[in-house]
């Protein structure tokens, strides 16, 4: 087994292939990484003791539901991406006018849009993804849980989890909602031990069920295992379909779940050289935590597309979270990130151990964290979120300037590149609409008569920035478009002379498949259309995209995934977005079944 683990330099990681003579590493030649393997000096930190007896599995809020004939699951295909009419980034009119609501004008008016009118009744936003947490080693783990996944709340609002072990056995907590809908004292009273692992979800497989919250739990043949993924395998189907051919029955759609199916029928020991088996036939994107009864184990899947991060309390508590906020957040110290195809294990024996057994590929993170999921005042992929939205602000006003008053943001995530793109123009930020917090991301319009009363409930204008100025409004996307021209609208009823539109990322022409809800690209209005027909379409005066040359040359070249700008998917796309395979038993929650079907993209 020699060169097979790598310990990484730091001191603190060591390597189990030298030291335990317990392992039975059945697999001969487990891939070489380009990961640092320098250091020989090893040493181990080893976290409070969990005590070892018997494993039990004690689940609390889940109901089981159960699925169907898989043959009833059509194959579907997807068009390939179309490349937008007119790359160009940048488009204005000659001779602004000003286009708000009347209904005179049918490039804005909704009701005369079909494209409009279909995103008016569904939520019309890139969806977050998922964030995990791990804490290996605190009296207090899922009460720190609790308080990081609060951190981590942006990255997923349709439900939270729980899972903690104590005595060897696991406990589960999981419900539909925000963190503070699905937790309390009693319910955290419930997850007792100093070993915890948590999940929120926004979902990228499987519906908005009970049943599709995580963390998962399983038992198999030698334990109990917990796991939470944040992500999106693009091979899940295919996956799914093959263990089902051979007998595993899913309890829930989401494609989480193959992954514990993998490791109960692997046959590897130890434990984490099942999940290295199982992660080695996944494709696509995984930031995972896995717990056991006397392990924590992190994984990322060999592109590094989603972030984990490793820091570390005071106590000695090892700590794994999505984003380095999380880690501030309950006093942990930021020590690294998790690094792509590297498997980090935590247990009472062994202390920290970092063994670099997935092959290794080049890097491709996802860009998107920096431009608009993670939070500014985290630190993702080992770059400041808050530097980069500023630094793109900054280069937007060099690429795209123009005349005016006064600069604004879309809050909240357009927000740092406004300051930055002011600063850069030299011309004043101001706050010129008013974010309400108190408005849930799942706000449904109640009909398409009122229907800016959503806008208008979330953002309002303050007339006194606005009012027969030139205004500069910086948003850090557009996805279908129907925020822009919605705030175009409101802005302009506020008095504003004219509104240029700065969108801090270039135009979204492709889906995400990689743990990102994006819709699919018939619905991207900057796969269906040009800039100067998006400007229309919104009723600026001007608008703008960062070009995607000057994206990668700040970010630093070819070092991320940019799929959802340019359609080059790192891993090919093999199965096509499904949010509903499986989902053939209702759990009285999300209100819907449908009965198995996938549902198939429009084009
Ligand atoms: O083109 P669209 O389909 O309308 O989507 C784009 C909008 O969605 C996001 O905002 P979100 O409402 O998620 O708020 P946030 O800025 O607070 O994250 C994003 O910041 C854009 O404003
Ligand atoms: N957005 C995500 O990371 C989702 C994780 C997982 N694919 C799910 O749908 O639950």
């Amino acid at each position: 087994m020699a060169g097979v683990f790598c310990p990484l330099s730091s001191s603190k990681f060591r390597s189990l292939s030298s030291t335990n003579p317990t392992l039975h590493l059945s697999k001969p030649h487990l891939p070489a990484t380009a990961f640092p393997c320098s250091s020989p000096s090893l040493s181990k930190t080893c976290p409070p003791a969990l005590h070892p007896s018997k494993a039990h599995l004690s689940s609390a809020t889940l109901s089981r539901t159960h699925k169907a004939n898989p043959s009833r699951i059509r194959a579907l295909s997807q068009n390939p991406l179309e490349e937008p009419e007119n790359p160009s980034y940048f488009c204005e009119t000659e001779n602004p006018s000003p286009k708000s609501s009347s209904p005179n004008n049918p490039s804005h008016d909704s009701s005369q849009n079909p494209f409009l009118q279909r995103q008016l009744v569904e939520d019309d936003h890139p969806r977050e993804e998922c964030g995990v947490v791990g804490i290996y080693g605190d009296p207090e783990a899922s009460r720190l849980c609790y308080l990081a996944l609060h951190a981590l709340q942006h990255r997923g609002q349709e439900g939270a989890g729980i899972v903690s072990v104590n005595n060897n056995v696991l406990h589960s907590v999981t419900g539909t909602g925000l963190v503070s809908d699905v937790f309390s004292q009693s319910k955290l009273a419930q997850l007792p031990g100093s070993s915890a692992i948590g999940h929120v979800r926004y979902s990228t497989a499987g519906s908005s069920m009970l049943k599709n919250v995580q963390p998962f739990v399983a038992g198999y043949r030698f334990g109990s295992v917990g796991v939470a993924h944040n992500g999106n395998l693009v091979n899940y189907r295919t996956l799914r379909d093959t263990l089902e051919d051979q007998g595993s029955i899913f309890n829930t759609s989401s494609d989480t779940e193959v992954v514990l199916h993998l490791i109960a029928i692997s046959k590897e020991r130890p434990f984490f050289l099942r999940i290295v088996n199982a992660c080695k036939q996944l494709e696509g994107a995984y930031s995972m935590v896995f717990i056991t009864e006397d392990k924590l184990v992190a994984v990322r899947d060999p592109h590094g597309f989603r972030p984990l991060v490793m820091g570390r309390r005071e106590n000695g508590a090892v700590v794994f979270a999505s984003e380095t906020c999380a880690l501030d957040l309950i006093e942990a110290k930021y020590e690294r990130e998790v690094n792509p195809g590297e498997v980090i294990i935590v247990d009472n024996a062994e202390g920290v151990s970092s063994l670099c057994l997935l092959p290794h590929r080049e890097p491709k993170p996802c860009v998107f964290e920096h431009i608009y999921f993670s939070l500014p005042n985290s630190v993702v992929f080992g770059k400041s979120v808050y530097k980069s939205r500023y630094t793109i602000g900054q280069i937007l006003a060099k690429e795209a300037p123009v005349e005016c008053d006064v600069v604004i943001a879309v809050p909240d995530s357009g927000v740092v590149a406004a300051l930055g793109y002011a600063a850069m123009a030299g011309v004043p930020f101001q706050q010129g609409l008013i974010r309400s917090h108190y408005v849930g991301r799942t706000f449904i319009e109640p009909s398409q008569r009122i229907r800016d009363f959503g806008v208008k409930l979330k953002l309002a204008p303050v007339r006194d920035v606005l009012e027969g100025k030139r205004v500069v409004v910086v948003d850090d996307s557009i996805v279908r478009g129907t925020t822009s021209s919605k705030i175009v609208r409101l802005i302009k009823e506020a008095g504003a002379k004219e509104v240029h539109m700065r969108i801090a990322s270039p135009p979204i022409i492709g889906s995400c498949f990689y743990g990102v809800d994006t819709p699919s690209p018939d619905e991207l209005i900057s796969n269906k259309m040009n800039v100067e027909k998006v400007r229309e379409f919104i009723g600026s005066d001007s608008l703008a995209f960062l070009p995607l040359e000057s994206l990668k040359k700040f970010m630093g070249g070819s070092e991320f995934c940019y799929a959802c700008f340019s359609g080059d998917y790192p891993v090919p796309p093999r199965d096509v977005k499904i949010k509903h395979l499986g989902d053939f038993v209702d759990d009285g929650l999300s209100g819907k079944v449908d009965e198995g079907w996938t549902h198939a993209p429009s084009n």
